[in-house]
């Protein structure tokens, strides 16, 4: 029998289903892999905001890792939430101790609600410990900025800003454009380990339900390495997939609702020589 697609979550949980662990596992289980989590925080969260959370014992993220290493063999691995300095540093660690394959780095730091998931002085442990470890990063528009201390304010901030992500060591770098203020479309700077480049554009569909964009995406990008797909096949996978998510919208919540993880990938993304 053929060893089944093994991926690892390493992030937060979010109580309201809609993002962290619970969107990333939704996510691995649409895209046909075996999805695992270590816990590094739990949230007590609903569509309507963040209301709580409190980080894990170091301790015990050392030990998840452990018992997934010491039996599973994990394909590939993305990071979300990390709440603070010294949980990125015990994550990094744990990263560089056991092989859990292409590390996808969705650098979490706010939610859309306003709340801080990452400590404002862990953007340094970030920037400095675990995007060079990357094999995509994945930021938004504010935590791009963040983590290159520049400002954007058009498509060729975004193309240096990824320049500059690159060379913080990250290999391939996809900056999303979900939080620009193009009415139109949602655009996303991706810039590939050989210097090649591209654009994926999708139309920006009109409403609040867009709690977990970030997670699904860098979720999809770690199911899609962990089956044998290059980073831009990986990558234009990803696009499609949450695109139809946001696409196909479901009524869960009174606020900022989660995506449709059931949907079938968008036809409606296309890719633009940057
Ligand atoms: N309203 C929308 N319509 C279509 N695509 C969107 C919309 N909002 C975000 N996206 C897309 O969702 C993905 C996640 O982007 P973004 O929302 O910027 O990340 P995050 O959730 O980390 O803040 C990107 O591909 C972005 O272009
Ligand atoms: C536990 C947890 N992790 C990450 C996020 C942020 O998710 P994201 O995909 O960026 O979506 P929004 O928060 O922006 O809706 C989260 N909220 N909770």
């Amino acid at each position: 029998m053929n060893e089944f697609p093994q991926v690892l979550t390493i992030a937060g949980t979010d109580s309201g289903g809609g993002a962290g662990v619970m969107a990333d596992l939704k996510t691995m289980q649409m895209r046909h892999v075996f999805g695992t989590a270590v816990v590094v925080a739990v949230t007590a969260q609903n569509t309507l905001g963040v209301q709580d959370f409190m980080a894990m014992p170091p301790k015990l993220v050392d030990e998840q890792c452990a018992s997934l290493a010491t039996d599973l063999k994990i394909r590939a691995c993305k990071t979300g939430m990390l709440a603070d300095a010294e949980h990125v540093h015990c994550v990094v660690e744990n990263l560089k101790r056991y092989d859990f394959g292409p590390l996808t780095v969705d650098p979490v730091m706010i939610a859309k609600g306003g709340a801080a998931l990452l400590a404002e002085d862990a953007i340094a442990t970030v920037r400095d410990e675990l995007v060079p470890l990357a094999t995509v990063v994945t930021p938004n528009l504010p935590e791009a900025e963040k983590l290159t201390a520049t400002t954007i304010t058009d498509q060729a901030g975004m193309v240096r800003t990824g320049h500059a992500l690159q060379r913080l060591g990250a290999k391939n770098v996809m900056i999303k454009g979900g939080h620009g203020d193009d009415p139109a479309m949602a655009n996303d700077f991706v810039l590939l380990a050989d210097g090649s480049a591209f654009w994926l554009a999708a139309p920006r569909t009109d409403t609040v339900r867009t709690h977990g964009t970030g997670d699904t995406l860098s979720a999809c990008i770690t199911a899609e390495l962990a089956t044998g797909h290059s980073v831009a096949d990986a990558i234009k996978t990803a696009k499609a997939y949450v695109t139809g998510t946001i696409q196909e919208t479901i009524q869960v919540g009174h606020g900022h609702g989660p995506l449709n993880h059931w949907a079938a990938l968008s036809e409606a993304v296309t890719v633009h020589d940057a």
